[in-house]
């Protein structure tokens, strides 16, 4: 489906945030790797989320939901031996799933988004599982892979941290359930280190002991440790919150979000600070952001690797700002569900954005005076994209055609409807 996207000069209202779906991700994981009952409050309604839903069923664990829980009952250590998983789009879901996968005989990840997930590197995981004893067939490092494990070894691991988080905290969750005890050390650069905090903070809540170096680099990790089962609350999402707080910034508006949580560990909270940078006029107390816009905004210049999934958004707002703002150490941004600075900058630039790319790097001269807009965007089957790009089209002198809008359900379903609710000119065309 697409989405047309009309010019729209003001928001007002309130909506509560969506579910974080790295928190319900990681509750979700760790209620199944234990072998209790454990219930996730408020789990994330999205493709990402239901991925990992139905793999854990696959492997074994026992889900009963209604409309404000879910009640799992793991299978720890001894997921059931099956033979096909299939995560959809969900990168996260599939690198954990990976690890997970070390303990069953023979398991193949299939291959069910080809241009988006199926073109994602994976090798530094494999290379991992390697020295632990995993076998494992892959094409090119990519999906499908075909991972035959069964008696994964702890010790010693390295793994690179240069292409994503991703790889480490999948060896997190996995080597405290292994006989030996392991260290782990990341090589190079750790891109998207804030993320990891968030499985160590999971990690402890679920009774996993893990003694991590300050700049997470060397973990030691005790083996025979089991998952406690436990009660979970996922928290409200800064990611997806932060194009909703984008469209405000752009826009003259009044625009309220709850559940956003001022002490979270979600790097993306910093979306709050660089639009207080931009003299943006907001507030943020009590877990509720209050964003009183006037579209008037000034550039920035911003470490994204701090809040790599808020990246897209606050380039989407410095669109419209007084100056060149720049979006340094974001390389890692082209190893997602596209190339999210040369595919993303061909879609604003379209649209009529001025942007410029380096390898790692996301040059913005600001159009205070609006974009032409009047195109049809190339979503790259990217929520994240496509999220961008509806701020985007608020501000365009002509509306914006979003095709295949629908894969915003990936982390969230309801952004066109939470948009509307605000008063966006918003709507979903066949
Ligand atoms: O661990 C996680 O749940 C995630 C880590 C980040 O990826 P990278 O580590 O690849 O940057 C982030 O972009 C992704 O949305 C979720
Ligand atoms: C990159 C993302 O997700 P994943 O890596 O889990 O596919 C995202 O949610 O923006």
């Amino acid at each position: 489906m697409d989405a047309i996207v009309r010019p729209t000069p003001v928001l007002s209202g309130e909506i509560g945030a969506l579910s974080s779906k790295n928190y319900t991700t990681r509750y979700l994981l760790v209620a199944a790797l234990s072998e209790g009952t454990s219930t996730v409050y408020y789990p994330a309604h999205s493709e990402d989320s239901d991925a990992i839903r139905r793999c854990i069923a696959d492997l074994g664990a026992e889900l009963q939901e209604d409309g404000e829980k879910i009640v799992i009952r793991g299978f720890g250590r001894h997921p059931k031996p099956v033979k096909e998983l299939n995560v959809g789009n969900a990168g996260a879901v599939l690198r954990f799933l990976m690890a997970v996968a070390a303990l069953c005989p023979d398991v193949t990840f299939v291959n069910t988004y080809p241009d988006s997930l199926g073109k994602r590197p994976h090798d530094d995981l494999i290379e991992a599982l390697g020295q632990m004893n995993v076998e494992i067939e892959h094409n090119a490092g990519r999906l499908p892979i075909r991972i035959r494990g069964g008696q994964p070894q702890g010790g010693r691991i390295r793994v690179s941290g240069e292409v994503s988080s991703q790889y480490l905290s999948a060896l997190l969750f996995l080597t405290p359930l292994l006989e030996e005890d392991s260290e782990i050390t990341v090589t190079g650069d750790l891109k998207s280190k804030v993320v990891v905090g968030q499985t160590l903070e999971v990690l402890e809540q679920a009774g996993i002991v893990i003694h991590a170096a300050e700049d997470y680099l060397s973990f030691r990790v005790p083996g025979r440790q089991s998952y406690a089962a436990k009660t979970y609350t996922v928290q409200g999402d800064y990611p997806g919150s932060a194009a909703v707080l984008a469209a405000a910034a752009v826009t003259e508006s009044d625009v309220t979000i709850h559940r956003l949580a001022e002490n979270s560990r979600q790097g993306e909270r910093a979306v709050v600070d660089v639009l207080r940078m931009m003299e943006v006029p907001l507030t943020h107390e009590n877990g509720t952001v209050h964003v009183q816009g006037t579209g008037r905004l000034k550039a920035v210049e911003f470490d994204g690797d701090a809040a790599t999934d808020a990246v897209l958004a606050m380039v989407a707002a410095a669109v419209f700002a007084e100056g060149t703002s720049r979006f340094y150490n974001v390389e890692n941004l082209r190893y997602k569900e596209c190339d999210r600075i040369t595919d993303y900058l061909a879609e604003l630039a379209k649209a009529g954005a001025r942007v410029e790319e380096r390898r790692d790097e996301i040059i913005v001269h600001g159009r205070p005076e609006g974009v032409e807009g009047g195109v049809t965007i190339n979503a790259h089957y990217d929520h994240r994209v496509i999220m961008a790009l509806t701020v985007v089209g608020l501000r365009s002198k002509e509306p914006l055609l979003i095709k295949d809008a629908h894969h915003v359900a990936k982390s969230y379903p309801q952004f066109f409807d939470h948009l509307r609710a605000l008063g966006a000119r918003v709507e979903w065309v066949n």
